[in-house]
């Protein structure tokens, strides 16, 4: 069968179906309000050198603007080390999920941190941060994977000017749950935002409750519907992603890793972005071949008009110049580092350190 052709044998009755599109993944991923934008990072970086950057020749790399995936990673904006050197937003919210390796993140508001292995780090950017995100290489003498998504979620007019606001969600406090089929399959869901189980349409799933998002988010709305969940699935599983609570919410499942799965009796090649219907519950089912992964961007439309310029997400064009013009004057507070791209050591440790100096620690 060709690329994610329709599954002519399956039951789904003509026009009914839960998949609205089905699409090739680009570079950063097609997104639905309210997610402005999602990145996924994938980046083989080999063994370490002194600065903890690739010890490897940075030759025949734009160094500055280093987004050619040679030799299966990038710099990004990175010189030595590979990252997002200091860069302004204002007007939404990172979301940074890092699966592999680490991020070393400092910010306007006198905040650092180091986060991997599966945390996520939530800034609401409201009326202007300046931050860097940089991803430092620890190991020598071995590879340095790298692998984490960045989700942009806008925020509604009315919070665009909020207070910039930083959290940490330490992977040990994100709720996981698993769910075994009958064949033996089994798909792991980590549940980053958005409530599940409780409700008969849930299957029994006891209610997961999700850690709190930042207090001016979209998120923090239980009426916004938004739900970024991460889905691994073994060779065959099958799960039933359940319907969205709320009308009118949209989603987008997208498929980065894998070969092939069924979702509500359409075969689809990954990797793919996948636009579902949210008011139905779909079934997917794993190949038989390779474990997959999914992530799950969903929430009520907010539905305001959108004017971007680069890092800056406002409603009109007037609200951008005056982000212009106040960043110019501002800097939004000053860069309080004496470097643009600081990394945080060779010890592993993974840290905050909020703004007024609070250190925070994983908790086993
Ligand atoms: O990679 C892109 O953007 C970013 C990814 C991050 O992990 C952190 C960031 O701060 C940024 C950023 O601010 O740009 C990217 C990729 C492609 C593209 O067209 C972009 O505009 C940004």
């Amino acid at each position: 069968m060709s690329s994610n052709s329709i599954d002519n044998n399956s039951s789904i009755e003509e026009g009914r179906s839960p998949v609205l599109q089905v699409s090739p993944l680009g570079f950063p991923w097609q997104t639905i309000d309210p997610f402005l934008f999602c990145v996924y990072h994938d980046d083989a970086y080999p063994k370490a050198n002194a600065q903890m950057g690739p010890e490897a020749p940075l030759a025949g790399r734009q160094i500055g603007q280093d987004f050619s995936r040679k030799d299966g990673w990038s710099m990004y904006h990175g010189d030595t080390v590979p990252g997002f050197p200091s860069h302004p937003h204002r007007g939404f919210e990172t979301v940074t999920i890092v699966r592999k390796g680490l991020v070393d993140h400092s910010d306007s508001l006198g905040a650092t941190a180091r986060f991997g292995g599966g945390d996520v780090q939530w800034l609401t950017a409201g009326k202007g941060i300046v931050h860097s995100e940089m991803f430092p290489l620890l190991d020598a003498n071995a590879p340095n994977p790298l692998e984490l998504f960045q989700i942009w979620l806008n925020l509604p007019a009315r919070s665009k000017m909020a207070e910039p606001h930083f959290t940490m969600f330490w992977s040990e406090a994100i709720p996981h749950f698993a769910s075994d089929d009958a064949a033996g399959g089994r798909t792991e869901v980590a549940v980053i935002a958005g409530r599940f189980g409780g409700t008969a349409a849930d299957g029994g799933q006891a209610p997961i409750h999700p850690l709190s998002p930042p207090p001016d988010s979209w998120a923090a709305q239980a009426d916004a519907d938004v739900a970024i969940w991460t889905l691994k699935m073994t060779p065959g599983a099958q799960w039933t992603l359940p319907a969205a609570a709320g009308e009118g919410t949209r989603r987008m499942l997208y498929f980065f890793k894998g070969a092939v799965a069924t979702i509500a009796g359409r075969r689809v090649e990954g990797p793919a972005a996948i636009e579902l219907r949210a008011d139905t519950a779909v079934e997917l089912r794993n190949g038989d071949e390779e474990p997959s992964e999914f992530l799950l961007l969903q929430g009520r439309p907010i539905a305001e008009p959108v004017a971007q310029y680069g890092p800056f997400v406002m409603n009109t064009q007037a609200e951008i110049s005056q982000t212009l013009a106040d960043y110019r004057r501002t800097q939004f507070g000053g860069w309080p580092w004496s470097d643009p791209a600081p990394v945080h050591g060779r010890d592993a440790a993974r840290f905050a350190r909020h703004p007024g100096g609070r250190e925070e620690t994983p908790r086993a």
